[in-house]
C-alpha cells in the first residue's frame, strides 16, 4: 500500500529524506494554503505534516476520511484542534527534542540583544545614526533571571543564563527543590519570581492556563524596570497589558519572538522603540529544522505501519520492551469488551479492567484502551485505540484500571467487568499456549470458550432437559452447534450454556429459545 502524506508548511528536505526515500510513501509538498484550499485537497491523505503556519481545524480533520496521524514539526501543538483529532481517531505526534537548543539559544540572543539595545542601534546606524548615548545598555552579570515554565528550553536557558553569571529563580509546578539545587538555581511561586525579576522569560505551552498569565496583575507585582522576555508562544502574555506597561515605564523593554497572532506585522508594540522583535524564528535553525523534520517524519512513518510513535501527543506511548509482552493480549481485550457490548440490556456507566498474573507488571493502559475500543465499536462507528477511552469518557461512562494477584490459576488474566444502573456483568479470558485467546469465566460461571465466531449466550436453570430443548430448537431453525460449555452455580440452581453456532442466530430465533421452559434469557454474539 502506498501512504499519501501532505506537507503543509517548509519543512527541512534533509530531514524529510526517511520519508521521500521511502518506497511505500508518496509525499505531496504545498504550502501556504488556505484552510479552504487545505480541505479540498486533503481526503485521500493519510498523513499531514505541519509546523506553525498551518492550524489543522476540525474542518479539515473532517474532510480527511483517511488521515491517521498529523505531524508537527516542533514542539507547540496550539495550531492543532486536539480534541476533534483524537475524537476522530487521528494520532497527532509532535518533535518536541530537536529545537530545544535553538529555542534556548534565541531566547539568549534576544536577552543579550534587548539589553544591549543591539537592534535599535544598528537600525540607526543603517539610517547613518552614529548614536551612542542613546544606547546604553545594562550588563546581564549579577542580574535575576526570572524564568516560569522550566521544561526542555526554559532548564537550556537556566544554564546559559548562569554562564552569564546571572542569578536565575524559577517557577514551574514540576520544579521540586532538589533539581533545582542540583541545577543551581533558586525556585519559588510565580509572584515571588515575578518580584524577584530584572529578566524575565516565559517557556511554557500556551494553555488555557497560560493564556494571559503575565497580565496587567503580573507587571504589578513586578520590579520598576523589568525587562520580558517570549520566545515562547504569543498570548502568554498580555499584549495589551505589556504595552501599557511599556507605556507607563514600568517595563523598560521586551523581546518578543512570538504574537497573539502571526504574522504580526502591523503590531503595535513594533511601534515602541522598547520593544524589538523577530517572527518567530525560535526553531528557525539548519540543525532544529533538520531535527524535527527527521524526528516527525520517523514517527509517521510508524504509525501509518501499525507501529507506536515515540512522541504521540494524543495518546501515550508504550516502550518496544513493554508493547512486546502485552500486543498479544490485545486481540483478547478487544473481544472481551465486545463480547459483554452484546449482554448489556441498558447504559454502561462503569468498566473495571482487571490484571492478574504477568500483566499485572505491565503497563496495561493500551489493553484498557483496546477493551474499551471493544465494547464501543458496536455503537459508534469509528472508534480506535486513540479514541477510544475519550469517547466513553464523553458518554460519562468511567474507566477504572484494577492489578490483581487473583490469577485462579492462569498465567495471566484479564477480567472486564462492566456496570449499569440494572446489572453489573464480569468476563475474563487467557491466552493458552497455541490456542490463542480463550474466556474461562462468564459472570460466577467458568467456562473454555475462543471467543470468535457466532455464540449464544443463555441463562437457565440447572434442570434435567433444558440442554435437549435448546439443541433441539437450535436443530429445527438448521443451527448447527459447534461447541457447547455448560457452568452452574449449585445443582438445580441458576446456569449457563455458552454454544457457538455455525452461522448468526437470527432475532426470530433467540425469541424462540427464550420462550422454551427453565430458560431464561438468551443473548447472541458475534464477535
Ligand atoms: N519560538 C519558537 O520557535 C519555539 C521553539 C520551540 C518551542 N517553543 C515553545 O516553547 C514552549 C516550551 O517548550 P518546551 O519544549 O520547553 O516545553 P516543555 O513541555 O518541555 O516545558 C514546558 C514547561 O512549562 C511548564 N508549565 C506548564 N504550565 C505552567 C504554568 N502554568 N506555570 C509554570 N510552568 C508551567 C510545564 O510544567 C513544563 O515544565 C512551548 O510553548 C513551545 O511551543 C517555541
Ligand atoms: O515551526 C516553527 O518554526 C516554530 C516551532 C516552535 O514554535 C515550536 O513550538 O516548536
Amino acid at each position: 500500500m502506498t501512504y499519501h502524506i501532505l506537507i503543509s508548511d517548509p519543512l527541512s528536505e534533509e530531514g524529510m529524506a526517511p520519508l521521500t526515500q521511502a518506497d511505500d510513501f508518496a509525499v505531496t509538498v504545498d504550502t501556504g494554503l488556505t484552510e479552504a484550499e487545505i480541505i479540498q485537497k486533503i481526503s485521500n491523505f493519510h498523513a499531514l505534516l505541519v509546523r506553525s503556519q498551518t492550524t489543522v481545524t476540525r474542518a479539515i480533520m473532517e474532510a480527511a476520511p483517511n488521515l491517521k496521524v498529523i505531524g508537527r514539526a516542533g514542539v507547540g501543538v496550539d495550531n492543532i484542534d486536539l480534541e476533534a483529532a483524537t475524537e476522530l481517531g487521528i494520532v497527532v505526534v509532535n518533535a518536541p527534542d530537536g529545537n530545544t537548543n535553538s529555542a534556548a539559544e534565541h531566547t539568549v540572543a534576544m536577552m543579550m540583544s534587548l539589553a544591549r539595545n543591539i537592534p535599535q542601534a544598528f537600525l540607526a546606524l543603517k539610517e547613518e545614526r552614529w548614536e551612542r548615548k542613546q544606547h546604553i545598555g545594562v550588563e546581564l552579570k549579577g542580574k535575576t533571571l526570572g524564568i516560569v515554565g522550566m521544561g526542555r528550553i526554559g532548564a537550556e536557558v537556566a544554564y546559559r543564563a548562569k554562564g552569564q553569571r546571572m542569578d536565575v529563580i524559577a517557577y514551574d509546578p514540576f520544579l521540586t527543590k532538589d533539581r533545582a539545587v542540583k541545577m543551581g538555581i533558586g525556585y519559588g511561586t510565580l509572584e515571588e519570581v515575578l518580584a524577584a525579576s530584572d529578566f524575565l522569560t516565559v517557556h511554557t505551552p500556551l494553555l488555557k492556563e497560560t493564556h494571559h498569565m503575565i497580565s496587567t496583575e503580573a507587571f504589578a507585582q513586578m520590579k520598576g524596570g523589568v525587562q520580558i522576555l517570549n520566545c515562547a508562544r504569543g498570548g502568554i502574555i498580555d499584549e495589551d497589558a505589556l504595552y501599557e506597561a511599556i507605556i507607563s515605564g514600568k517595563v523598560a523593554g521586551a523581546a518578543l519572538d512570538v504574537f497573539e497572532e502571526e504574522p504580526a506585522v502591523h503590531h503595535k508594540l513594533l511601534e515602541l522603540p522598547q520593544v524589538i522583535a523577530t517572527p518567530h524564528l525560535g526553531a528557525s535553525t539548519v540543525e532544529a529544522q533538520e531535527n524535527v523534520a527527521i524526528d516527525v517524519s520517523k514517527d509517521v512513518m510508524q504509525i501509518l505501519q501499525g507501529g507506536q510513535a515515540i512522541h504521540p501527543v494524543n495518546f501515550s506511548s508504550i516502550s518496544p520492551e513493554v508493547m512486546r509482552k502485552i500486543q498479544p493480549y490485545f486481540d483478547l481485550a478487544e473481544k472481551l469488551g465486545a463480547f459483554l457490548a452484546r449482554t448489556m440490556p441498558d447504559a454502561i456507566e462503569e468498566v473495571t479492567v482487571y490484571y492478574a498474573g504477568d500483566l499485572a507488571d505491565q503497563e496495561v493502559a493500551p489493553l484498557t484502551r483496546n477493551t474499551v475500543k471493544g465494547l464501543l465499536q458496536r455503537y459508534l462507528g469509528n472508534v480506535n485505540d486513540v479514541n477510544a477511552t475519550h469517547l466513553a469518557k464523553k458518554r460519562g461512562i468511567t474507566i477504572n484500571e484494577q492489578k490483581t494477584s487473583t490469577t485462579r490459576g492462569f498465567t495471566s488474566l484479564v477480567t472486564v467487568e462492566v456496570k449499569s444502573a440494572t446489572v453489573t456483568h464480569q468476563v475474563a479470558g487467557t491466552l493458552v499456549n497455541g490456542l490463542g485467546a480463550r474466556i474461562v469465566k462468564v459472570d460466577d460461571y467458568y467456562v473454555d470458550v475462543t471467543p470468535a465466531g457466532h455464540m449464544l449466550l443463555v441463562r437457565h436453570k440447572d434442570q434435567p432437559g433444558a440442554i435437549g430443548r435448546v439443541g433441539t430448537l437450535l436443530a429445527q431453525y438448521a443451527v448447527n452447534i459447534a461447541t457447547m460449555q455448560v457452568g452452574r452455580s449449585n445443582e438445580g440452581g441458576d446456569a449457563i450454556m455458552m454454544l457457538t453456532v455455525d452461522k448468526e442466530p437470527q432475532k426470530e430465533e433467540v425469541e424462540g429459545l427464550k420462550q422454551l421452559d427453565d430458560i431464561f434469557d438468551v443473548t447472541a454474539i458475534t464477535i
